[in-house]
C-alpha cells in the first residue's frame, strides 16, 4: 500500500478538454465537449449530470481510451492519458451504460477472461470475491443469459473492478433498473467508497446525485455551468416554500396575500415561494390569518437538486 503523500490530489482531471466528432454526408461536425475543465477529488463520490447529449459519456469514454479527444489534457490517478495510455486505464475500471456481455459464458467466466484481458496474473485474482459482493456467488456457473438484468448490471460492476482500479466510474448506473436493485446497487458503491474507491457516476437522476454524491458538477451542451459541493450547490437555490394547509377549503388566494408568489396546490394547500432571510414568515402567517382562514397544519420546503438543476439550464437556454 502506498502511503498517502504519494497519492494523487485529484482521480481525474480534465483541462481544456475537446471533442468534435467528425461529420459525415448528412450530419454536420459535432461539438461535444467544448473545453472541459473539471477536477474529481480522489476519495470522492462524484456525480456528473447533465441532460440527454450533453457530453457525459464522451467525457467518460476519453478516460476509458474508448473515444479520442479533439484536443486538451485529461489525467487519471495522475496520469497523463497522452504519455502513458496503459497505466492511465489500469488505473480506471467503467461500468457502461449498455450491458454488453457474452452471454454463453458463466459470471465466473467473464470476471476471468477480464481479469486476463488486464493481465492479473491467476494468484492475484478476486474472482470469487468479487462475485460475493456484488451478490452473485449463488450465480458463479450460470450462464449469464440466464441472470435477470439487474444480475448483469451487477456483473457489470464487478467486472470493472477486476484489476482493483482505484477509480470506478458508473454510467447511467441504474437506467432501467427498479428501485430495490437500485438501493442493492447504491449500498455496494457505497461500500467500494468507504473501502478507498474513488467514484464517478453519470445520471439523469438527481435523486441518485443527491442521494450518493458528496460533489456534483453539471454538464450542458458540451460544457461544464457548476461544479461544486452538493450542499452548496443546493444552497444556490435559496427560495423556500411555506406550505400551509387550511382548516376549511380556498377558493382563491386571499387577497391580503396579493404580494406574494403564492398558489393553491392540487391537494388544497397554499404555497408560498419566498426567498430566505427577505420576505418574514410570521407576516405571511399573519395575513393569512387576517383573511379570516384558519390554519390546521404549516411547513416549509427547501429547493432540491431538481430545482437547481432546472434553474441552472433553464438560466441558458434563455440567456
Ligand atoms: N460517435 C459519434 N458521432 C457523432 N456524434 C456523436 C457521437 N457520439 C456522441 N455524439 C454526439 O455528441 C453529443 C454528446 O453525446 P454524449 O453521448 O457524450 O452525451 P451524454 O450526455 O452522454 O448523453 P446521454 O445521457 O444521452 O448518453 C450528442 O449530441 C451526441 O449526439
Amino acid at each position: 500500500m502506498s502511503d498517502s503523500s504519494s497519492l494523487p490530489e485529484y482521480a481525474l482531471e480534465a483541462t481544456d478538454l475537446r471533442k468534435t466528432y467528425a461529420g459525415s454526408k448528412n450530419a454536420p461536425p459535432k461539438e461535444a465537449l467544448k473545453g472541459v475543465d473539471l477536477r474529481v477529488r480522489r476519495g470522492s463520490i462524484f456525480g456528473l449530470l447533465g441532460p440527454n447529449g450533453a457530453g457525459k459519456s464522451t467525457f467518460i469514454n476519453i478516460f476509458a481510451g474508448l473515444v479520442n479527444k479533439t484536443s486538451g489534457t485529461a489525467k487519471t490517478w495522475g496520469i497523463d492519458i497522452d504519455r502513458d495510455s496503459r497505466a492511465a486505464r489500469a488505473a480506471i475500471g467503467v461500468v457502461p451504460q449498455e450491458i454488453n456481455m457474452d452471454v454463453f459464458f458463466t459470471p465466473y467466466e467473464t470476471l476471468e477472461l477480464m481479469a486476463g484481458f488486464y493481465g492479473v496474473p491467476k494468484e492475484e485474482r478476486r474472482t470469487d470475491e468479487l462475485l460475493e459482493a456484488v451478490g452473485l456467488s449463488d450465480k458463479r456457473d450460470a450462464y449469464v443469459r440466464q441472470l435477470s438484468g439487474g444480475m448483469k448490471r451487477r456483473l457489470l460492476v464487478a467486472k470493472a473492478m477486476v484489476h482493483t482500479p482505484p477509480v470506478l466510474v458508473l454510467d447511467e448506473p441504474t437506467a432501467g433498473v427498479d428501485i430495490e436493485l437500485r438501493r442493492q446497487l447504491w449500498a455496494y458503491v457505497r461500500e467500494l467508497h468507504a473501502r478507498g474507491t474513488t467514484i464517478v457516476l453519470t445520471t439523469h437522476y438527481l435523486e441518485e446525485a443527491q442521494e450518493l454524491c458528496d460533489e456534483i458538477a453539471i454538464i450542458d451542451q458540451g460544457e461544464v455551468i457548476a461544479c461544486e459541493p452538493k450542499e452548496t450547490l443546493l444552497k444556490r437555490m435559496d427560495s423556500k416554500t411555506l406550505v400551509i394547509d387550511p382548516v376549511e377549503p380556498l377558493t382563491a388566494v386571499p387577497a391580503e396575500l396579493a404580494e406574494y408568489d403564492a398558489e393553491i396546490r392540487e391537494d388544497g394547500a397554499l404555497a408560498i415561494t419566498y426567498r430566505y432571510g427577505e420576505q418574514s414568515v410570521a407576516e405571511m402567517i399573519e395575513k393569512f390569518r387576517a383573511s379570516g382562514a384558519r390554519i390546521d397544519d404549516l411547513r416549509t420546503e427547501e429547493a432540491d437538486l431538481e430545482d437547481v438543476f432546472l434553474a441552472l439550464t433553464y438560466r441558458r437556454e434563455s440567456a
